[in-house]
């Protein structure tokens, strides 16, 4: 395996990665990571061509040809730890482009559940990444994974934003819900005030360990995730907004794609992703 320092580095069961169950050559470097594994078939069913290739504990990955472009989907399961493990092992068959397909509760009032949610950055609260870098290291999504997202949103006509979001470690405390039986301490009350205060668009818990590793490893990574819920207005629709979510990131590896072959993309999204951007904050 490319970069490998013996086995004990990253265990392999032969010639596959330990947890995700694929090796070299299983799947092409463009990627997209959604948290739960049953996205898999959601995500396939929107591809012309699509075969599992492993289903190992919460990693569940296929790939297939979506409008041309070889494509794959892992998932990552909930959370910075699992997170972290796909991601080292993808690295390490070759992956370099990774868009995170998910869900996620909003905490600005303006924001409807069943528009998409597309990440520049985030907050790391996600715990994992701490163990990677300094506090003071962004998340940060790639510019253009970023770019490539506006403008796939922008062809498909969905309604999104653009912004940070925040990653947690916890569903319930992490997001200021109270835990069973009512608990809840200082922190975990006060932080969803603060975020919002802070413009943070949105609740989740997996963009921060991906945009850090990726930053570290020089890899590629965005995030689009799909608002099923609000919690200024206390609304909650699982599922809204998925089958966009997962459109807008196809059309964005496609985006990627055309880019990395010719060095050049038919996209206008500096203007979209500007008026985007002023459309959230001019308030
Ligand atoms: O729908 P997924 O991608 O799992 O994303 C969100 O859903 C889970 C919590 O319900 C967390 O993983 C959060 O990031
Ligand atoms: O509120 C939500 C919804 C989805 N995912 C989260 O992490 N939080």
């Amino acid at each position: 395996m490319r970069g490998e320092t013996g086995p004990a580095h990253a265990p392999t069961v032969q010639g596959k990665m330990y947890h995700v169950m694929l090796g070299p050559g299983d799947i092409p470097p463009y990627v997209l990571l959604p948290g739960d594994p049953g996205r898999i078939d959601q995500i396939t069913e929107t591809w012309d061509e699509a075969r599992e290739v492993a289903y190992h504990r919460e990693y569940r990955s296929a790939r297939g040809v979506y409008r041309g472009a070889e494509i794959a989907a892992v998932s990552t399961g909930i959370g910075g730890p699992s997170t972290a493990i796909a991601i080292e092992e993808l690295a390490r068959i070759g992956v370099h482009t990774m868009i995170r397909v998910g869900t996620t509760g909003a905490i600005q009032p303006s924001i409807k559940v069943g528009s998409l949610i597309i990440a520049t950055a985030a907050v790391r609260y996600d715990g994992a990444s701490h163990e990677y870098a300094p506090p003071e290291y962004p998340a940060a999504a790639s510019p253009e994974v970023v770019l490539a997202l506006v403008e796939a949103a922008r062809r498909l006509g969905v309604d999104y934003h653009v912004g940070v979001v925040a990653s947690t470690a916890t569903f319930h405390l992490g997001q200021s819900r109270p835990g069973y039986r009512g608990y809840e301490w200082s922190e975990s009350r006060r932080r969803i005030e603060d975020l919002r205060r802070m413009g943070v668009l949105s609740f989740e818990m997996e963009a921060a360990t991906l945009f850090t590793l990726a930053g570290l490893y020089g890899l590629r990574a965005g995030c689009v995730c799909a608002v099923i819920a609000n919690r200024a207005t206390d609304e909650f629709t699982p599922g809204a907004g998925v089958r966009e979510a997962i459109m807008v990131a196809n059309e964005a590896i496609r985006i990627l794609q055309e880019a990395d072959r010719t060095g050049s993309a038919r996209t206008h999204s500096i203007s979209d992703l500007a008026s985007a951007i002023h459309r959230l904050y001019s308030g």
